[in-house]
């Protein structure tokens, strides 16, 4: 199916229909982006009410990872574009449906088959691309897991293949975390338990984003650009800070936009991409790279002119992207703290009143103690400044049960 280039009226024949396969916090941008346009939005996730579902025209709760489901509901629903936004689908009907012609994946649906699975990309992009990457091996069981750790040496990382945000992720300083390592894994994954990818830890000076966007030139080809770098700070694998633009030296910046265009260029289609890189003075490996808008560019929604969101929406219908920094900005995470349903947040005022901040807050009907609900994002003149900001603001919010 072709890009569309002709933008229509939702809930009439002329509509360009986009399915959302994910609706979190992330998808609910993207959607809002898409709405600016006129674009006709169905959004799907596992649960009712996802923050996505909350600003389409429609919605479904289908599980994703279920092929024959999946398949029914892009037969019903007939999109024009199909936008995976979680990593957990089943990306083997999607792959078989874009190449009947059925459907066109963003960016394509091999990247996000590939993506999918630790085992995919790392692969494509150690061994095919030949890119600097962490040692690494896969391990479906404990001995193997053990051999695999013995050869990639300690400390190092052991990750479901199939996971996202850090779960059942364990860093191993030696033999004695194994066991633990191996049974947090089988837990933390999202799809099937069972295999493992143990990576060398790299002992890196800073750890980056680089938002990188594949769209449409007039000529009809397609362009790379790329975002100013994002600094991140991780805490259990999953992001709490982020900050835009990370000052980085000359080589490590050209290298790591040379390692994103090629990893880029091979997974292909029209989008936004996160590709996420380790650096260590001019040195830069390439961790993982997700085909989609990233949760450390929540930062973008105030440091850019068009925000990661924008810009995937943009790239996806063929339109020019502008991907130029604003002011330099921070982004601090809100986590539920609560396992209960519809929590409420106190001290947004206050966080409000810190200059150059604003509170965005996702509306997750359930809240989880290490549930990302909001994020504060802030300006500043510098980063530094913004980076204080923006964990001030995110401190003020505190989320309540109401009784
Ligand atoms: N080999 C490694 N060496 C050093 N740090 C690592 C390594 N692998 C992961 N980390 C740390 O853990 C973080 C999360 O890892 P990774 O991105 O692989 O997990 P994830 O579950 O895919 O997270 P997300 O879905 O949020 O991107 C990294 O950003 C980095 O801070
Ligand atoms: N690192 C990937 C990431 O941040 N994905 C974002 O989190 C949502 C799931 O949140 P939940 O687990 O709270 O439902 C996803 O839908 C996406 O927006
Ligand atoms: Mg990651």
């Amino acid at each position: 199916m072709k890009t569309p280039i002709r933008l229509g009226t939702p809930l009439s024949p002329s509509a360009i229909k986009v399915m959302l396969l994910g609706s979190g916090e992330l998808g609910k941008e993207v959607i809002i982006s898409l709405q600016r346009l006129g674009v006709e939005v169905i959004a799907v996730d596992r649960y009712p009410n996802a923050p996505g579902q909350q600003v389409a025209h429609r919605s479904h709760v289908i599980d994703m990872t279920n092929g024959a489901a999946l398949e029914a509901l892009i037969e019903r629903e007939k999109p024009d574009l199909v936008v995976p936004e979680i990593e957990a689908i089943a990306t083997e009907t999607l792959v078989a449906l874009e190449e009947a012609g059925k459907v066109s994946v963003i960016p394509t649906a091999r990247a996000a088959w590939l993506t999918m699975n630790r085992e995919g990309i790392r692969r494509l992009a150690g061994e095919t691309l030949g890119l600097p990457t962490s040692p690494y091996r896969f391990a479906n069981n404990l001995d193997e897991l053990k051999t695999g750790c013995s050869e990639v040496g300690f400390p190092c990382v052991v990750k479901p293949v199939m996971s996202s945000s850090g779960k059942g992720q364990s860093k191993l300083d030696s033999a004695a975390d194994i066991e633990d390592a191996w049974a947090y894994a089988a837990n933390g994954s999202r799809v099937n338990a069972g295999r493992v990818i143990v990576e060398g830890f790299i002992d890196f000076d800073y750890e980056i984003t680089l938002l990188t966007v594949r769209a449409r030139e007039a000529d009809g080809s397609i362009a790379t650009h790329f975002c100013e770098p994002i600094g991140h700070i991780q805490v259990q694998g999953d992001y709490v800070e982020s900050w835009q633009p990370h000052p980085m030296h000359p080589l490590a910046l050209s290298k790591a936009r040379e390692i994103a265009k090629k990893v880029t260029d091979n997974l292909g289609g029209l989008g936004l991409f996160g590709v996420e890189l380790f650096v260590k003075n001019d040195m830069v490996w390439f961790s993982e790279v997700s085909p989609r808008p990233h949760d450390t560019g929540m930062v973008t929604m105030a440091s850019q002119h068009q925000s990661e969101f924008e810009l995937h929406a943009k790239a996806i219908l063929g339109l020019p992207v502008n991907v130029a920094l604003r002011n330099p900005a921070a982004s601090a995470v809100i986590y539920g703290q609560h396992d209960a349903p519809g929590i409420a947040f106190e001290g947004v005022a206050d966080a409000m009143r810190i200059p150059g901040v604003d509170i965005r807050l996702f509306g997750k009907p359930e809240s989880f103690k290490r549930r990302r609900m909001g994020v504060a994002l802030a300006t500043a003149n510098d980063i530094d400044d913004a980076r204080i900001r923006a964990k001030q603001a995110a401190a003020k919010v505190k989320p309540v049960i109401v009784s």
